[in-house]
């Protein structure tokens, strides 16, 4: 099995041997270039462990990851991440803000005193891609929720990232913007095409913006089921009131029933 995103056999425990917490074991995934993968699984199952091992943050005890070809053995710099808090600093703009992965990641760090025009032009351009055209110059403070998580989205993306790591990215926002910026998602991944893990506990939202869905069990943490999503694509937001994709929800919720009760 060989993947963009390959985990194999993988596990991991935080702590000391006595009171060791093994949080993955036996993990297997392969999420494909291009792919969108979607982790769903009993609450403390290890989602966010795998996706620090996926980027590098922290290496398994056993077994093997790999992104792009390559055994990761520290941050993966290719790799663009978006967690539930969108943690924008406070004292910078938020075009500073989503310009902030250019002052680290090579080649964009070399560059960005020469071409810094062009790269404004870029992250000024994400943003209004997401609907933020013109607050660029607000600070972070000055902007609602989603409007911080729309920006977040941008710093995640300004350094074209081959993958990108979302870590409930949309949990904390009322459903309304959550599912406005399902579909931001939707037209950001169609458009540039990287490959993308995110790890949700909302089962719709991974059946809408997912061509796979990986279900873990309860702790420790390992993928029990792999469930492909072949709605065609661009998928309107009404797909999610449809019977066929309702069908979908519930079987995963049952896995997941499942899993927990297996736990
Ligand atoms: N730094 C740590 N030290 C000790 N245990 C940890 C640490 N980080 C996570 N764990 C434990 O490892 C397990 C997996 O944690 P992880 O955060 O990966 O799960 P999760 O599936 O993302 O959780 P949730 O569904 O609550 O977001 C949990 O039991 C957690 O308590």
């Amino acid at each position: 099995m060989t993947g963009f995103v390959d985990l194999r056999n993988v596990r991991l425990s935080y702590g000391a041997s006595a009171d060791a917490t093994l949080a993955l074991d036996g993990l297997t995934m392969a999420v494909k270039k291009g792919e969108f993968a979607a982790v769903v699984g009993p609450s403390g199952c290890g989602k966010s462990t795998l996706m620090k091992l996926a980027t590098g943050l922290m290496t398994p005890q056993q077994g093997t990851v790999e992104v792009a070809g390559k055994e990761v053995a520290g941050p993966v710099s290719i790799a663009g991440m978006a967690f539930q808090n969108p943690s924008m600093l406070p004292w910078r703009t938020t075009l500073q803000n989503v310009m902030l992965p250019l002052e680290i990641v090579q080649p964009h760090r070399a560059r960005l005193s020469r071409e810094r025009d062009a790269y404004v032009r870029k992250a000024e351009d994400l943003l209004a891609v997401v609907g933020l055209k013109g607050f660029g110059a607000k600070f972070p403070w000055q902007l609602s929720g989603g409007m911080q998580q729309r920006a977040n989205l941008c710093r995640a993306l300004v350094h074209d990232p081959a993958l990108l790591m979302l870590d409930e990215p949309f949990g904390a926002l009322d459903a309304f913007t959550r599912e406005e910026l399902w579909q931001v998602m939707r037209d950001l991944h169609a458009e540039k095409g990287f490959t993308t893990i995110l790890v949700t506990h909302d089962l719709r939202e991974a059946v809408f913006l997912a061509d796979r869905v990986f279900v873990m069990s309860a702790r420790p943490g390992k993928v029990i089921v792999e469930r492909e999503i072949d709605f065609p694509r661009p998928r309107p937001i009404d797909l999610t009131y449809e019977a066929a994709f309702n069908d979908i929800v519930h079987e995963l919720r049952g896995h997941i029933a499942e899993a927990r009760a297996a736990a």
